[in-house]
């Protein structure tokens, strides 16, 4: 077929005078080689259209689910090639030398270059197909391309599945007064597109009200994406919340990275501890809220996002500003629909429902039946402080059912988990010939890492308890960093 060298250098007089022929023939044999060596060839025109085939790639259009070649021929490329990006060579003009490609037809080491007319402009694309999966030395290379490609897939798939929310509205369980007012508010808030701030102590519920929210809203399609501000240390929340650019550090970050506030685009971000929040962040969190823009880290190119925040707060916020520790500005941004979520023992009537909810969510993932609990557990329950709120009862019923077979719970049962529960039944008398010493109790015969975890687990829902839920407070106390108290809570489940 004709073909036309793309390059023509000025003659140099010690080129011979014939040198375009030469660079024709140069070129054409060079066409000619690459068809043949090729497992396939192609050619398109400016726009993206097949204009020519090799013999070699004919054998590939049954594979594509053509039976005649002019079912392919003739046809913009991307209309009939999955996956390739000829299409995107010809518009950029920029070269892909090798690539893998996989479609239905399997996995090919492909090369891909535009073709120029002799004033540089882009008339078409040539695409090669330089070996193709059954090719015996490229096996090892397209089977660890295919492995990786799969856990590619995973990883996207399960993300897609945390970004999903976990609650709906009716997840929060209560009848009471103050359960029905708080769904009241959630649901009027879901429709708004402001800025919500949930307000209450540690394990009321806001995180849950935070995705059911998300998901009565308009945005519930897209990502809900959440970040703890307390358990991530200052020095390194600018760049989690607003990315870094590329280039702007060494390392793992050399390429750049998105930060919350980019992947939650066109979803919701819940902030939850903003209380937490350092005050030099606090400006640049207001702009975003403000101007639904902000620059990540090291760059000073301007990215606009649509993104809708809940944030939330175990902290009295409004005692923050007066002491100057939150700005005043950015309170009264996030506080535009405040909801205050009440702790457990102001809604004592919904502690049955709750405690048959969380029974069936604990049997349904531990694989323990089902507890009943009996009125006098219910009524112990009842009269409890619940520092710790839903998350400690949960606790607290989780412990009673792993460390008893009967299906029944009675008050007796969360002894030494609750402070006036009635003490266990007691244990058989030891004989009295026995030694004191040579008897240890049952509890020290453990393993002790299971014994200094229990105490860890007391010793940190104490402070809790203390400094009512306050964990910076907690940290303090207990002389601990918020990082690593939040490792811990989230393990023992306070
Ligand atoms: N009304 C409710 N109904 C059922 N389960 C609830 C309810 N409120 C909270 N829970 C459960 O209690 C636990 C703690 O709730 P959540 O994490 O939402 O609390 P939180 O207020 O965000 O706590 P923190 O301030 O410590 O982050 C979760 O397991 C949640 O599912």
């Amino acid at each position: 077929m004709p073909f036309a060298p793309v390059l023509r250098p000025a003659p140099a007089p010690s080129l011979p005078a014939d040198l375009d022929d030469v660079l024709r023939l140069a070129a054409q044999s060079m066409f000619d080689h690459l068809a043949e060596a090729s497992q396939g060839m192609m050619l398109l025109d400016r726009e993206h259209r097949i204009v020519w085939i090799s013999d070699g790639y004919k054998r590939f259009l049954p594979a594509l689910g053509f039976d005649q070649e002019t079912e392919f021929v003739g046809h913009r490329v991307e209309e009939v090639v999955p996956n390739t990006l000829l299409a995107q060579v010809i518009d950029s003009g920029r070269p892909i030398l090798v690539d893998l490609l996989t479609n239905k037809a399997g996995t090919f080491v492909v090369s891909r270059l535009p073709l120029r007319d002799p004033h540089g402009e882009v008339i078409g694309a040539i695409g090669l197909v330089l070996a193709d999966h059954t090719e015996s030395s490229l096996q090892p290379l397209v089977q660890k391309f295919a492995h990786l490609q799969q856990q590619l897939d995973d990883a996207r798939r399960q993300l897609s599945e945390q970004r999903r929310p976990k609650y709906q509205i009716t997840s929060f369980v209560g009848t009471s007064a103050a359960a029905m007012e708080v769904k009241r508010q959630a649901r009027r808030v879901a429709t708004r597109d402001a800025t919500v701030l949930l307000l209450g102590e540690t394990g009321t519920g806001k995180e849950l009200l935070a995705h059911a929210i998300h998901a009565a809203s308009p945005r519930a399609a897209k990502p809900l994406v959440g970040i703890n501000i307390a358990a991530i240390p200052d020095t390194l929340l600018e760049a989690e919340l607003f990315g870094v650019a590329p280039g702007a550090f060494t390392g793992a970050d050399r390429k750049g990275r998105d930060g919350k506030f980019a992947i939650a685009d066109g979803g919701t971000l819940f902030l939850d501890e903003i209380g937490d929040m350092p005050l030099a962040l606090q400006s640049k969190l207001l702009r975003v809220l403000q101007e639904q823009e902000f620059e990540p880290l090291g760059s000073n190119k301007v990215h606009r996002i649509d993104v809708r925040v809940i944030a939330a707060t175990s902290r009295d916020l409004s005692a923050m500003v007066a002491a100057g520790e939150f700005r005043a500005d950015l309170y009264y941004r996030l506080a535009v629909l405040p909801i205050r979520v009440p702790p457990l023992r102001e809604r004592r009537d919904d502690i049955e429902a709750l405690v048959e909810s969380l029974s069936e969510d604990i049997a349904r993932r531990s694989g323990m039946p089902l507890r009943m609990l009996e009125p006098d557990a219910i009524e112990l329950l009842s009269r409890q402080a619940w520092p710790g709120n839903i998350r400690e009862l949960r606790n607290a019923l989780e412990q009673a059912s792993m460390m008893s077979d009967d299906l029944h719970l009675g008050a007796r049962h969360f002894a030494g988990l609750l402070p006036d529960a009635p003490a266990m039944a007691a244990a058989p008398a030891k004989p009295s010939s026995a030694p004191d010493a040579a008897v240890a109790p049952a509890d020290v015969l453990r393993p002790l890492s299971e014994q200094i975890a229990d105490v860890e687990r007391r010793a940190i829902a104490a402070a809790l308890a203390h400094t009512q839920g306050n964990k910076v407070a907690t940290a303090k106390l207990l002389r601990m960093s918020r990082a690593a108290l939040y490792e811990k809570i989230a393990l023992y489940g306070l």
